[in-house]
C-alpha cells in the first residue's frame, strides 16, 4: 500500500486529516508527499462536461508524481473526491501506485454545517453553495459505496482520526 486517498464530502476534513497524517508519517520517518487535489484542478474555465476539472487533475497528478518519485517519495497522501469506481484505476495509473486505499471520511450533518459555517463565515454565497453540495455529495458517496474503508471524522481531534486511517492503511 503506497497511497491513501482521502475521499469525502465537502467539509468532511480531507485536507485537515491529510495534514495530520503527514505529521504521523514524519514522526515515523517515512518519505511521503501530501497532494491536495483541489489545488491541482483549480483553473478557470473548466471544460464543458467536466465542471471540477477532473481530467486536468489527473494529468497534473501524473506529472507531479514523476517528480516526487524521482525525489525519493514512496508514500502518497491525497485529499480529493472520487465519485465513480471507474476513476480509481485511473488514479492508480497516474500515481504508478502499488496499492491505493480509498478511505472515505464521514462526518454527520450537524458537524458539516458547523465546520462549513466557520470556514465560509465571510462569504454567504460560498457558504450556501458548500452547504448544498455537502449534503448532495455525502448522500451520493454513501450510496455509491465505492470506498475500501469508511472512517468517522466527526471528532474534534484530527490526530485521532489520522491514527485510525494509518492503521487501516497498515502504515
Ligand atoms: N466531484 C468532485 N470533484 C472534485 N471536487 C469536488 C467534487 N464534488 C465536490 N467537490 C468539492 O467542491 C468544492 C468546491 O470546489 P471549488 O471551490 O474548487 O469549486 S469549483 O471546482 O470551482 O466549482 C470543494 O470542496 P472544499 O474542498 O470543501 O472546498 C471540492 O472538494
Ligand atoms: N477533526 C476536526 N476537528 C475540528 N475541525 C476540523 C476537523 N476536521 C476539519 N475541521 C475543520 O473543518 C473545516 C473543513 O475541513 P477541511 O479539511 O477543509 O475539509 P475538506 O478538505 O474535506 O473540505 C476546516 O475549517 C477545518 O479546520
Amino acid at each position: 500500500m503506497d497511497t491513501v486517498f482521502l475521499n469525502g464530502t465537502v467539509g468532511a476534513g480531507k485536507s485537515t486529516i491529510a495534514a495530520a497524517l503527514s505529521v504521523l508519517m514524519t514522526e515515523s520517518g517515512r518519505h511521503h508527499a501530501v497532494i491536495d487535489l483541489d489545488h491541482i484542478r483549480r483553473a478557470w474555465p473548466a471544460p464543458e462536461g467536466d465542471r471540477f476539472n477532473h481530467e486536468l487533475e489527473l494529468l497534473n497528478l501524473r506529472d507531479l508524481v514523476v517528480n516526487y518519485r524521482n525525489a525519493g517519495i514512496e508514500h502518497f497522501i491525497l485529499a480529493g473526491v472520487v465519485e465513480q469506481a471507474t476513476e480509481v484505476p485511473r488514479f492508480e495509473a497516474a500515481l504508478k501506485s502499488r496499492g491505493l486505499l480509498l478511505c472515505r471520511l464521514d462526518a454527520d450533518g450537524a458537524t458539516l454545517i458547523r465546520r462549513l459555517s466557520l470556514r465560509h463565515a465571510d462569504n454567504p454565497t460560498e457558504l450556501d453553495w458548500h452547504l448544498r453540495r455537502a449534503g448532495e455529495l455525502a448522500a451520493f458517496l454513501q450510496r455509491a459505496a465505492i470506498d475500501h474503508v469508511v472512517v468517522d471524522a466527526s471528532g474534534d481531534a484530527p490526530m485521532v482520526t489520522a491514527r485510525e486511517v494509518m492503521q487501516k492503511a497498515g502504515w
